[in-house]
């Protein structure tokens, strides 16, 4: 398993995106060059939304932790040294300097990130900055323009071939069911075409995989007949269910575009748990562990952050849990304001907190003096 060290200059998962930016190639550095340029890009703000330039906090700290090491610049850049000697192994996904333009409009301006074995990472931004384009690229759905995609066995441009290497799951924003066919045969839609099994061995496990995401008796019913946070648990047993005839081929990573989008509070609550439950540290609603090994949460609600990526527990900032955030330089402040919160609430990262904190007052005083 994975070694949970993440300091605040490691980037396990790490976006940094910008046409301008001119990072080396090495992932470390390029988040050195991505943390420090937050308060510095501000001043040229203009620039940074022209840009559409996206900086990254990785704000779990690493295992041997003291408040001492978060002292001072050159501490973190320590910190990233050490973490580029570590082992990769542990790395299912990596992204190096993904770009994506639709036509004359660029989205992505060389991205890069890292899903390590494990992880439960959150992707938050603004609308429009290519979150969910880069979780397609990712799951195959997109072709970048420019990429070097790692993902076990995989490099370059993905394949269905390739993905063999690397299971993955997207859990779609809109749920995107089939509204003609009932819950069954949507959660059992890539069997029924895809597997050997027959059809009442796949009916039993649509049902089996349906309830452990806590929904019983809808088999039969059609999507038009679900509230939004039912169609989104079943699009989340759509994505766990598995041919069981054959040897682990239940996804390993999963992916979620704004699952809780629409939701109200407690709908929210309840596929931000499940999320959890599906993940390999979680236990889903039959008791029995999840299988995923690492998922990636886009989403702009703060409850689905604190949940389904955050948990405040000391152990998930001990580094049980990888969390990385993604803020744009202008963000919702409200979103940057639960950021700062929720760190600020850890006892292990005061200097750290305190350093940011102050980072985000003078942004924001400069902010406010632009005319
Ligand atoms: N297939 C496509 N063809 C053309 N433009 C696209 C396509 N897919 C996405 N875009 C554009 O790319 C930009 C980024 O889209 P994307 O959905 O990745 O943003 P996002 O950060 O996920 O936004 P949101 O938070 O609102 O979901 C948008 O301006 C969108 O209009």
């Amino acid at each position: 398993m994975v070694s949970p060290a993440v300091s605040i200059s490691y980037t396990p998962l790490s976006i940094c995106n910008g046409n301008n930016n001119s990072w080396s190639s090495s992932t470390s550095s390029k988040f050195l060059r991505c943390f420090p340029s937050f308060p510095v890009s501000s001043v040229d703000d203009e620039n940074a939304i022209r840009n559409r330039r996206v900086a990254c906090a990785c704000v779990a700290p690493p295992q041997d932790f003291t408040p001492a090491k978060f002292n001072g610049a050159h501490k973190i850049e320590n910190l990233s040294v050490n973490k580029e000697l570590e082992d990769e192994s542990d790395v299912l996904i990596e992204c190096r300097d993904v770009y994506k333009s639709f036509g004359e409009k660029h989205i992505l301006g060389g991205v890069s990130l890292k899903i390590r074995h494990g992880e439960a990472v959150g992707i938050i931004g603004p609308s429009g900055t290519g979150k969910s384009t880069i979780l397609k690229i990712m799951a195959g759905l997109l072709a970048p323009d420019k990429v070097l995609i790692r993902g076990k066995t995989r490099h370059g441009l993905i394949s269905d071939e390739e993905i063999s290497g690397l299971r993955i799951g997207l859990v779609f924003q809109s749920a995107a069911l089939f509204d003609s066919l009932t819950v069954r045969e949507n959660v059992g839609f890539l069997l029924y075409e895809n597997s050997t099994m027959h059809e009442d061995q796949i009916a039993e496990l649509v049902t089996e995989t349906l309830a452990a995401v806590g929904l019983k008796g809808v088999e039969e019913r059609l999507p038009s007949e679900l509230s939004g946070g039912m169609k989104k648990r079943v699009a989340l047993a759509r994505s766990i269910i598995y041919d069981t005839t054959k040897d682990a081929i239940e996804p390993e990573v999963l992916l979620y575009d704004e699952p809780t989008a629409g939701l109200d509070p407690i709908a929210s609550t309840v596929v931000e748990d499940l999320i959890r439950s599906v993940h390999m540290k979680g236990e889903d609603a039959l008791g029995k562990p999840g299988k995923i090994a690492s998922y990636i949460v886009v989403t702009h609600q703060h409850s689905t952050i604190r949940r389904a990526v955050d948990s405040l527990h000391p152990g998930v900032w001990m580094g049980q849990l990888d969390i990385s955030w993604y803020k744009s330089l202008h963000a919702d402040p409200l979103m940057r304001e639960e950021l700062f919160k929720q760190v600020s609430y850890s006892p292990f990262v005061p200097q750290f907190c305190f350093a940011l904190f102050l980072l985000t007052e003078l942004e924001r005083l400069f902010l406010s003096s632009v005319p």
